[in-house]
């Protein structure tokens, strides 16, 4: 448990230069949020933070884009040229609040998964020790090379590691590095940890971290990556099948490692949702065993629903009845999935219907299909009947 007061540094004044393009990253929209907000609304979620600077190139532009964000403990501030001058000017704003903080987190804006179990650590750890930073193991090797191009040496893969964030600080510590460091640290240097050490004699403590939540987005292609990994996490899936389902089972023991939350709820009659705990999910998963009416509203599930969050409904036809579907007009079927995905929009729900068109359809391509589908987003593929 954490009992004192957290300030939190969120440094998103950079160009994003390494990733190209005209907006900095940190305001590429993933998800339907800037990238920034996903992390500080991770640190608004911790009960022991107290505040977050925000330090950013364009103050009037985020406080417009913070508008419609629950996010009351953060502060605006302008950003400076480089990343140890804009975390200062950060800290100056946090020292000049009117309440006491022991620890001061730095947390780069651009990684969005923070991990609240190991930011305790790093901040119980920076209490006691000054200060602590998240590492992970290197991916590749480190080489120097001579001023020509040509190597110098390679460094011991086993004892270097990578430098993550989070990292936290004692704030005296983090506030007498800044004041007594030069201004060649301020223009050149990227460690926070370095300075702790150079200006306050302070070896930080280094705890491992998992290189699937640590790393940040600086290249194009981690911004697909930031998409996916954030979607997996943020997807809750409530799966309704009659017991002896045998998809349904095998899609929920394969969705556990992909999602925050999978729960299968049993029914013997699909109009009820008497078993169901009380949990809300983003995605629904209904397994008919015959035909359905697709016009029907569903309003019987609505307390399902997260009404907060986007995410689908898809309507599995487990043993479509092929000499029904024969008779029917596909172009209708299309059409009454289509008026389903409009009347589910405005509940921030895509609609997919599925057909499995024999008893023997393979389980796995049902899998591989629903998986893909929560991956994608809710209304790209909404409105679309799919025969398998
Ligand atoms: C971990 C880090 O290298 C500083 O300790 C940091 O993530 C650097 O980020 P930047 O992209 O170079 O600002």
């Amino acid at each position: 448990m954490v009992d004192f007061d957290v300030g939190v540094i969120l440094p998103a004044a950079g160009s994003g230069e390494r990733l190209g393009g005209s907006t900095p990253k940190q305001y590429c929209k993933i998800l339907d949020k800037p990238l920034f907000l996903h992390a500080l609304e991770s640190f608004e979620n911790i009960s022991y933070v107290r505040h977050i600077v925000l330090v950013v190139d364009d103050p009037a532009n985020v406080e417009a884009l913070l508008q419609e964000s629950n996010c009351p403990k953060v502060l605006v501030v302008q950003g400076e040229t480089t990343r140890h001058r804009s975390i200062r000017a950060g800290l100056q704003a946090l020292s000049k609040l009117d309440c006491e903080l022991r620890v001061v987190i730095v947390h780069d804006a651009v990684r969005p998964i923070v991990p609240s179990d190991l930011v305790e650590q790093l901040v119980k750890a920076a209490n006691e020790n000054g200060a602590a930073g998240s590492v992970c193991p290197l991916i590749s090797t480190v080489l120097s090379a001579e001023s020509d191009g040509s190597l110098q040496t390679a460094l011991d893969r086993k004892s270097h590691l990578a430098s993550e964030t989070p990292q936290a600080f004692q704030m005296n510590v983090l506030l007498s590095s800044y004041n007594k460091c030069t201004e060649e640290d301020l223009d050149c240097g990227t460690e926070c940890l370095q300075l702790a050490l150079l200006y306050a004699g302070v070896h930080a403590r280094l705890i491992k971290g998992s290189p699937n939540d640590l790393w940040k987005v600086t290249l194009h292609r981690d911004l697909h990556m930031a998409t996916e990994c954030l979607r997996e996490r943020s997807n809750s899936v409530c799966i309704m099948a009659t017991e002896d389902s045998e998809p349904a089972k095998l899609l929920s023991e394969s969705l556990a490692s992909h999602v925050q939350r999978v729960e299968r709820v049993l029914t013997s009659n699909e109009d009820s949702v008497s078993r169901s705990s009380g949990q809300i999910f983003n995605n629904i998963i209904f397994f008919h065993a015959s035909q359905i009416d697709m016009e029907s509203p569903l309003l019987n599930f609505s307390s399902l629903f997260d009404l907060d969050n986007q995410g689908l409904i898809i309507h599995v036809l487990e043993q479509g009845n092929a000499e029904e579907l024969q008779t029917m007009n596909v172009y209708d079927l299309q059409l009454s999935g289509q008026r389903m995905a409009r009347q589910y929009q405005k509940l921030k729900k895509g609609v997919v219907v599925i057909h499995c068109l024999d008893n023997d359809t393979d389980s796995t391509n049902l899998v591989r299909l629903v998986t893909s589908l929560l991956k994608a987003h809710p209304f790209s593929l909404s409105g679309q009947t799919l025969f398998l």
